[in-house]
């Protein structure tokens, strides 16, 4: 047999389960000859002889088919044990590792030269792994010690692979925070953000790609929310509430800080948006990086004017072996350090440039006291300190990874820069360890290193284990359960397949994906949620997706319904540099001509840490969590609960939400041709060919009258006459998002097409949208039957009647 032909019969086990959903076509022989084949071929793989019985069993007797679904129900429970065992394990090694090397790190990158600075400067450094020796004077070089050091020639790959061990440790439910810290132009928001290309990639889209990945290999259910804002002159301003024309420029909901009674900190009014994928992420930060306020100063053409704080919040109650069920991780880009006298700033910029320096200075004293364990830590010296209260300190983890720039001519700004480096991590400078100590944490740090990484492959062995036992149930009971079964027959996706998608196609496994893999005994049934009063619990990564509608429109009207709340000129004309916003001492948003800046404000004059009490069902410590099952049975309702009292919105309202901003793009989004409503004011018509068009555009014109003002905040979200219209406007905004999906993985150079790739629902419903899926069922039989015919046919002799039951 070829190596083409044996391929295709290996896949056969695969295939087998998919076709249970024509059982009541197959005959006893077709059966029993499928079986032999199947055994033949793998006799050693216990899958194989799962799937042999199930076929043997396909039939009434399904007694046999419960105890075989009731001894996988038994071994998973044991893996998911087993897993949670080793999870914990892994979790205590890599916080070993982290403690050892530091819960506070400091690491310097050195920014390579520009073509125009090369000429004419000079390099006062010599580096080595986590020295800079700076030349201070023709006979003095200063040393000064970092974690680690990255030189001009280190990539963005070699940065992340230091950074990424913290980045996991927030999976395992640790705050951490990330700052870049550096003058101006030296490298901060290439750090952290990077360049489009793959290789140029920074810190915050590998570090929440990661997230990703490890989350659906995890076997947990997460629930992400993405918030972005800046601290711009010492106020906080949300950098997901748009600023649109029909906004106004009424006053936004301000933003103030609470603190709860475990001391966690609660930023009031801050937009959340629940994020599923890698993509998501990457067009609210898109969205949110216009809004930050940047300016031309002498030292850079886009200066940042403020601090730009990326919070990422993970809430997962299904997993009692993290450190808290909620976390944050923090990927901070700090406004740039800078001596005023260098910048000759005046006016505005000169007030930017002392707010920026005195909130670093701050951070600079909140963390040399964490260092040197004072017992007094001024955290509320500040608005970046006082937001990251929790996040700094105790069991959180913070690197700070401090910019210099490479030319002689910034030697002062460079020696201020490694001096903030040198306080925020005094202490281990101070006490210098002797060189066997140094050795002796040396052994140990590669030990922790090897320990995690051992744990983490049977982390993922058991994962994998689990899921294919999953599937195997999922098969056993599939014929009862989905409709899409019919059409799974196609895909046959074995393992084979699935090892031939490269790495970076996880981007697209979700929260909802990690969700589908979960035993489905481990979740509520209907009945069960409604007896448990779940019904309306539903979490958001796990509501079912809107219907798209049944006559889908011109791909080109969804791309760009969706690119729109994001084109630059419309959010450009807001914030661009020739008039700029800024607000009054009482705080009311007023418009006025600034002097360059592209900035609004949004906050509280003063900020205040006021203290909230929670209900009682709230204070859910890790200790307390109660057990897995019973966790994932509630969980539904705990994720709902904390969703809509912590003002998280789901990213389909969010995206609609800066649709309905402007009234104009609803008519674009529409593409109608212009008509006079009975209904409202607006000139919308739907074509008179779509029954399902003019219904939807019925219902756009009374959101766009109603809500064109409302911001999409917290309030927004509660209010009922949203609530009402949620459905119908999902259903237009979901079909809209997967469009915009596809428009901007086109846009994105190395991002596959994931969803049309790998997603096997949405397959089957195109193809029953496009109205032929009879014609792909027949052309998939027909090469199914054609395959089996040739391959029976050469080598294994098989009885007519198997070639007669496969025509059927
Ligand atoms: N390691 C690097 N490799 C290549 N180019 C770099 C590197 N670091 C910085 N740059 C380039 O230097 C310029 C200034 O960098 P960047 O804007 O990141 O500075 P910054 O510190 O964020 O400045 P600011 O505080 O004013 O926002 C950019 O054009 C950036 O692409």
């Amino acid at each position: 047999m070829d190596g083409e032909s044996r391929k295709t019969m290996q896949n056969l086990p695969g295939t087998l389960p998919s076709l249970m959903g024509f059982n009541k076509y197959l005959t006893p022989n077709w059966i029993e000859s499928v079986s032999h084949i199947i055994k033949e071929l793998s006799p050693t793989e216990a899958k194989t002889n799962v799937i042999v019985q199930m076929a043997q069993n396909i039939g009434p007797d399904d007694a046999e088919a419960d105890a075989e679904i009731a001894k996988i129900q038994d071994e998973l429970v044991s893996l998911n044990a087993q897993l949670k065992q080793i999870t914990l394990q892994r979790r205590q090694s890599l916080n070993n590792y982290l403690d050892l090397k530091g819960n506070i790190r400091v690491f310097c990158r050195v920014r390579p030269f520009h073509h125009e600075e090369s000429y004419q400067s000079r390099s006062l450094f010599t580096l080595d792994e986590s020295n800079v020796f700076l030349k201070v004077a023709e006979t003095k070089i200063k040393q000064y010690k970092f974690d680690k050091v990255f030189n001009q020639s280190s990539t963005q790959g070699d940065v992340f692979a230091e950074v990424e061990p913290v980045i996991k440790s927030a999976l395992d439910g640790y705050n951490v925070c990330i700052f870049a810290y550096g003058q101006t132009g030296s490298g901060k928001t290439y750090t952290m953000e990077g360049k489009p290309t793959p290789t140029d990639l920074g810190v915050i889209p590998r570090g929440i790609q990661a997230l990703f990945d490890r989350a659906s290999e995890n076997n947990r259910r997460f629930l992400f929310t993405f918030s972005m804002l800046e601290i711009y002159m010492g106020n906080l301003r949300d950098l997901l509430v748009p600023r649109s024309k029909t906004y106004g420029f009424k006053k936004e909901p301000s933003l103030s800080i609470k603190t709860n009674p475990d001391g966690g900190i609660e930023i009031e009014n801050l937009v959340a948006v629940t994020v599923n994928s890698f993509q998501e992420v990457k067009r609210l930060y898109e969205v949110g990086t216009r809004l930050r306020s940047t300016a031309y100063t002498m030292a850079n053409s886009t200066s940042s004017r403020s601090h730009c704080l990326i919070r990422l919040s993970l809430t997962s109650f299904d997993a009692p072996e993290r450190k808290k069920a909620t976390n944050k991780l923090w990927m901070i880009d700090l406004g740039g350090s800078e001596r005023l006298v260098k910048t000759k700033a005046t006016g505005k910029r000169l007030k930017e440039g002392k707010a920026i320096n005195l909130s670093l200075s701050a951070l600079g004293d909140v963390i040399d006291a964490l260092q040197t364990k004072k017992a007094h830590v001024p955290y509320r010296n500040s608005k970046l300190t006082t937001v990251l209260r929790d996040s700094l300190g105790c069991d959180s983890k913070t690197l700070m990874l401090v910019h210099i720039r490479p030319n002689e001519d910034d030697l002062c700004e460079t020696i201020c820069t490694l001096g903030f480096a040198t306080r925020v991590r005094s202490v281990r400078l101070e006490n210098e360890e002797p060189p066997e100590e140094k050795a002796r944490k040396e052994h140990l740090l590669t030990e922790l290193e090897r320990k995690v990484s051992d744990l983490e492959q049977d982390c993922e062995d058991i994962t994998r284990k689990i899921k294919r036992l999953e599937e195997t149930m999922e098969h056993l009971k599939g014929p009862q359960s989905s409709v899409s079964t019919n059409f799974v027959v196609s895909h046959p996706l074995s393992e084979d397949l699935k090892a031939d998608v490269p790495k970076n196609t996880k981007n697209s496994k979700n929260c909802r994906e990690v969700s589908s893999r979960l035993p489905s005994f481990m979740k509520p049934t209907a009945s069960s949620q409604q007896r448990i009063g779940l019904t309306k619990h539903i979490p958001v990564s796990n509501r079912t997706k809107p219907p798209v509608p049944p006559k889908r429109r011109p791909s080109s009207v969804y791309a760009e319904s969706v690119r729109l709340p994001v084109n630059p000129t419309t959010w450009q004309s807001e914030c661009s540099s020739e008039c700029s916003i800024s607000m009054t001492s009482d705080m009311s948003w007023m418009p006025t001509v600034q002097d360059g800046t592209d900035c609004s404000q949004q906050d509280t004059s003063e900020y205040e840490t006021k203290q909230v009490i929670f209900s009682e069902h709230e204070k859910l410590l890790p200790g307390q969590l109660p057990s897995l099952v019973e966790c994932q049975l509630a969980e539904s309702g705990k994720m709902q609960n904390k969703t809509e009292e912590m003002g998280i919105i789901d990213i389909d309202s969010w995206i609609h939400q800066q649709i309905i901003e402007n009234t104009g793009i609803c008519q674009r989004v529409l593409d109608i041709p212009e008509a006079k409503d009975e209904d409202s004011n607006l000139k919308l018509k739907p074509p008179m060919q779509n029954v399902d068009g003019i219904k939807q555009a019925k219902a756009m014109n009374q959101l766009t009258s109603t809500e064109s003002c409302t911001p999409p905040s917290k309030e927004l979200c509660s209010n009922a006459n949203m609530k009402e219209q949620k459905n119908e406007r999902l259903a237009y905004h979901g079909s809209s998002r997967r469009s915009l999906q596809e428009t901007l993985d086109k846009c994105m150079p190395g991002q596959p097409d994931k969803e049309s790739k790998i997603d096997p629902i949405i397959q089957p419903e195109i193809r029953v949208q496009d109205g032929k899926p009879t014609k792909f069922f027949q052309a998939l039989q027909t090469a199914w039957v054609g395959a089996l015919l040739g391959l029976g046919t050469m080598s294994l002799g098989l009885e007519q009647d198997f070639f007669q039951s496969l025509t059927l």
